[in-house]
């Protein structure tokens, strides 16, 4: 019998999520049955969406988020011990999936081929946040060479890789993110040709300053009103990729502080605004890993992670998310 843990969700999130949302839970898994797996979870994925899908399921319901594991054990031919998944199982130490009835909502997938790289990217640049970059800026913003592209959250798991893919296909790019830390690294390490700390910048004079030829994309991470002032500075025919908006998961989505109207904008400047979710692209995803690692391992695209260790501290990690604590992608060690 193997013992393990898990966070379950006993109560909806208000503003900011609290420990005491969350009850861990210590209980014995069963024997294995025909077709089932054990998984040891190696590395946990912690997320803004995790808030923002908070009321998906009704409560109590065990804490979903990508997760990677090894299988410990197994009564399936195709999964031997060894194998690494990535799930969204969630925020467990042990887990049993049954691999004959595939239950879709985990989405488990085998690791893409990590060739030497960490099996933590597989919830990163080689997983969710890499496949949301990749296929979010390139089918959606479709930059040229020459181009202008701005990102929001730009420090984050996503946004500095949109960053740097834009780098890659020659365009010009300037980032907002939250501290002076995070523009030295953006601008020193990742080459983004000019990042703003948007919490002590004028963000409308220094966009305009940034950005001399206008904005062709932006790749929208967080919402709000600094999203609308780069809404009103693009160019005409300007593509706007809409990935999130983490500046509002906090909030009573009835009650937002309004932010200026984009539509002026949008109409006069014939803009294309398109919202999306990764999994649309499920059937690629394989196209954008192999690239993703060329440019890892041809140094041309840099990876950071933020790592936390320990089961008893997924918590923090997953709030320090809104504080922004995490320069690059969040991920727990366990
Ligand atoms: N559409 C899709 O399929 C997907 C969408 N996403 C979205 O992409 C965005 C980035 O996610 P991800 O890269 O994983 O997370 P990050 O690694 O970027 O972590 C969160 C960061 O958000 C910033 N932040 C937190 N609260 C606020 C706020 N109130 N206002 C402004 N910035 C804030 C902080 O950075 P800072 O210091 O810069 O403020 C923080 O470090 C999110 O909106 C997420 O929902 C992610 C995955 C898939
Ligand atoms: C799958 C993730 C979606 C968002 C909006 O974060």
């Amino acid at each position: 019998m193997v013992k393990t843990r898990k966070y379950i969700v006993k109560r909806y999130f208000e503003g900011i999520p609290k420990r005491d949302d969350f009850e861990i839970v210590e209980y014995e898994l069963p024997s294995l049955q025909d077709g089932d797996i054990l998984l040891k979870t190696e590395w946990i994925s912690v997320d803004p969406y995790l808030r923002l899908f908070n009321k998906m399921h009704p409560v109590p319901f065990d804490q979903f988020s990508p997760q990677i594991a090894t299988v410990e054990e197994s009564k399936h031919p195709k999964y031997p011990v060894g194998t690494k998944l990535l799930s969204n199982k969630g925020w467990c130490e042990y887990s049993i999936l049954n691999m004959n009835i595939r239950d879709q909502s985990l989405g488990v997938h085998r690791l893409p081929d990590m060739n030497g790289l960490s099996s933590s990217l597989g919830v990163g640049v080689m997983g969710p946040s890499g496949v949301t970059a990749y296929f979010g800026l390139l089918e959606i913003c479709k930059p040229v060479a020459g181009e202008t592209v701005v990102v929001t959250v730009a420090a984050g798991a996503v946004g500095s890789i949109v960053g740097q893919i834009a780098k890659i296909k020659g365009c010009r790019v300037v980032g907002f993110t939250g501290s002076d830390e995070k523009v030295n690294w953006l601008e020193k390490e990742l080459g983004f040709d000019k990042a703003f700390n948007y919490k002590t910048v004028d963000i409308e004079k220094s966009l305009k300053e940034a950005t001399p030829k206008g904005i062709d994309c932006y790749f929208d991470n967080v919402g709000g009103q600094i999203s609308s002032i780069i809404i009103s500075q693009m160019n005409d025919f300007g593509r706007v990729s809409i990935c999130g908006c983490i500046s509002a998961y906090n909030e009573d989505f009835a009650k937002l502080p309004k932010a200026t109207i984009v539509q002026v904008a949008v109409v006069t400047k014939q803009l294309k605004i398109e919202g999306f979710l990764c999994h649309r692209w499920e059937n690629r995803f394989s196209e954008a890993y192999k690239e993703l690692h060329q440019w890892i391992v041809s140094g041309k695209l840099k990876v950071r992670e933020h790592v936390t260790e320990g089961f008893d501290n997924i918590f923090d990690a997953f709030l320090g998310l809104f504080s922004g604590e995490n320069v690059g992608k969040a991920v727990v060690k366990l």
